[in-house]
């Protein structure tokens, strides 16, 4: 393992004996949110920071290189992929669980794309906790702007592609925060694509993807545009920050089991080597102040109900003392489901250069690694993709959307959800449910998001706002070490299958019925014969993959007698100085992919805590 220690601002612990015997305060993983946090908590040098990591420091090519996007998420030392539990309602597949394990967690393996909630998003998140609630879009959008920093588009990208931006609502290219930047090129047939959602009523041309409104438009990726490698919180909240803080220690490789307490106080917490496979190694260290909790949406309902806070039946089933009864731990569980698609095919086409140049045009892939190497510009600057549309439910059924929303909330609330869900569970889903049926109403969210990616095959969606509820459970016979039980219960609620069945729907118009239609657009997938509901509901359940790797909800910041785990103050009910932070406290999934809340979460969470301090 090389770490660079001259250019990171914290101190890395090379042996386990170094770690001292108490801290202010003791993160558990970092990762996305846990790096940002330890980096604001440590810079004024008042409170004593350590930082435990699973994973190791991770730095090579497959973090690094944006070409493509996620490569490193197939790396198995940099990252999980342990199989979920059979999908009932998906013909009992199984989909791998996944997500980052090194320093930087899921941001050092992820796609890269940047996009931001809208507005009504975060908004619903603090509604659960009424009108005075701090959590509301113009709060959060200080921090948003804080932790992202653009670098605009060039004057030429701007003109070739009419890419709208507007820098007031992000932080500044001089400013800290990950860097949020523009290729200096996109694929030709991009702007036919953009251009054809003019030719369907509703869907908006937002000022910028950071506004917080839903429509088509382009969007940055988080690489640092000078040598054009990949910004995540290693990169910019935790390396490159000068001399090591004194008051900023991380040990890697080891792994939190469960949190200590005296009485109901979080006290510290026990940790092993991340190889062991029992306690006898184990060691303990002391938090003065807070332990806070960062393990991400898959390991955070497990560290917590390890340590004997979460729903009774889980915690006796696998022998561990209750310390609260906190039944939506492990609840609540949503991930963006991917695939309730039209693929298309464009047969009168012959847009140049496209991207399956890059693997069959062995002069093309050699032109642009050599543009690449020289001046670091051309298509492999491209991460998972920059333009997209997230278009509001009304847009894409305008004639069924009413109808289907109004079935959903005519719905018993426990009807879907897992059996035996706690009555607190149940509330908060009841909570939920209404808004959500009038976010299926409103022009303000949007729920369904469509790739744009210049290709002669195109097609490929992604479902924002599913209402289906998962869980995360300790494994019965290995809470400690085994991993944790996942269950997406994917289509569990039938409301999702009405919905996607729209989506099909509408991506035939996109294709057929816009200015798209001169390419000879031919259906891939499911295929134009496949016309019935019963049959696109067929499609939908062969078709959807329960993940885009966008897991939240399993700590929801919500109130407790709706099934919530966290406060406003993001501190665990029912103990003291215990808090979460991490994308297991988003209540509800935005209606955009999850990084850009994570961070800004964090940053938020991170001044809750000085002012408590
Ligand atoms: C493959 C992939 C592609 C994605 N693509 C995009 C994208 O293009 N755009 C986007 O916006 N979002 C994307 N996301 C989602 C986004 O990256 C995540 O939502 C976000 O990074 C999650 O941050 P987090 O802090 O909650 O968790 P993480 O960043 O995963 O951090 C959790 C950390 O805790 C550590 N840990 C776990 N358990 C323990 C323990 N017991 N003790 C010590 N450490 C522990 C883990 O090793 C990890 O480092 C993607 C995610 C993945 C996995």
């Amino acid at each position: 393992m090389t770490i660079p220690r001259s250019s990171s601002h914290t101190k890395i612990l090379r042996q386990v004996e170094d770690v001292q015997d108490e801290y202010d305060y003791v993160i558990v993983g970092g990762g996305t949110a846990g790096l940002t946090v330890a980096d604001r908590l440590t810079e004024s040098g008042e409170y004593t920071v350590l930082v435990i990591e699973r994973g190791l420091f991770g730095n090579d090519s497959s973090v690094n290189n944006v070409s493509g996007g996620s490569q490193a998420y197939q790396n198995s030392s940099l990252s999980f992929n342990f199989p979920s539990v059979p999908q009932v309602n998906l013909g009992n597949r199984v989909t791998g669980v996944v997500g980052g394990v090194m320093l930087g967690g899921s941001s050092g393996v992820n796609g890269m794309q940047v996009h931001r909630p809208q507005k009504a998003d975060i908004d619903r998140w603090g509604s659960y906790f009424g009108p005075c609630s701090e959590w509301n879009w113009d709060n959060l959008l200080p921090y948003f702007r804080k932790s992202w920093r653009l670098h605009p588009p060039t004057p030429e990208m701007v003109e070739q592609f009419n890419i709208k931006y507007d820098t007031s609502y992000w932080g500044g290219e001089d400013d800290g925060g990950i860097h949020a930047s523009f290729p200096t090129f996109h694929w030709p047939f991009m702007r036919a694509q953009m251009d054809a959602f003019a030719d369907i009523e509703g869907i908006e041309f937002p000022v910028d993807s950071g506004a917080g409104d839903p429509g088509a438009f382009w969007y940055p990726a988080s690489f640092e545009p000078t040598q054009v490698r990949r910004s995540f919180a290693m990169s910019e909240y935790w390396a490159g920050k000068g001399n090591a803080r004194d008051n900023y220690e991380t040990i890697l490789g080891h792994r939190v089991v469960r949190v200590l307490f005296e009485d109901e106080e979080a006290v510290g917490v026990e940790y092993v080597d991340s190889n062991s496979r029992d306690t006898s190694q184990a060691r303990t260290v002391r938090a003065r102040k807070e332990v806070i909790i960062a393990a991400g949406t898959i390991y955070t309902p497990q560290v917590l109900q390890a340590s004997g806070i979460g729903p009774r039946p889980v915690l006796e089933r696998a022998g561990i003392d209750v310390l609260v009864d906190l039944p939506g731990v492990g609840a609540n569980f949503q991930d963006h489901p991917l695939g309730a698609q039209a693929l298309f095919y464009f047969t009168n086409w012959n847009f140049s250069p496209n991207p399956s140049d890059l693997q069959s045009n062995a002069t093309f892939r050699a032109l642009a690694e050599a543009e690449f190497a020289a001046n670091r510009t051309g298509p492999l600057m491209i991460a998972s993709g920059n333009a997209a549309a997230f278009l509001p439910f009304p847009v894409v059924a305008p004639e069924r959307f009413e109808a289907i929303a109004a079935a959903y909330e005519a719905q018993d609330p426990a009807a879907y959800l897992h059996e035996g869900a706690d009555e607190t569970v149940v509330a908060g889903y009841q909570a939920q449910k209404s808004r959500l049926a009038d976010a299926l109403r409103s022009m303000d969210a949007a729920n369904y998001n469509l790739f744009i990616r210049g290709s002669q095959m195109e097609g490929s969606v992604v479902y924002l706002h599913p209402l289906s509820r998962g869980t995360i459970e300790i494994n019965a016979t290995d809470p400690y070490f085994g991993t944790p039980v996942v269950d997406y219960r994917a289509l569990s609620n039938p409301a999702d299958i009405d919905i996607q069945v729209e989506f099909i729907r509408f991506t035939r118009r996109y294709f057929t019925e816009t200015r798209l239609a001169q390419y000879g657009p031919i259906e891939f997938s499911p295929g134009a014969q496949v016309t019935s509901d019963e049959a696109l509901r067929q499609a939908v359940r062969s078709q959807v993959s329960p993940t885009t790797f966008h897991p939240v909800g399993t700590a929801a910041m919500m109130p407790r007698e709706l099934g919530g785990v966290v406060d406003e103050n993001l501190l665990v009910y029912g103990v003291e100085k215990l808090s979460v932070i991490d994308a297991s406290i988003q209540p509800e999934l935005p209606g955009a992919y999850t990084q850009q809340p994570v961070y800004a979460v964090a940053e938020k969470a991170a001044d809750l805590i000085k002012e408590r301090a």
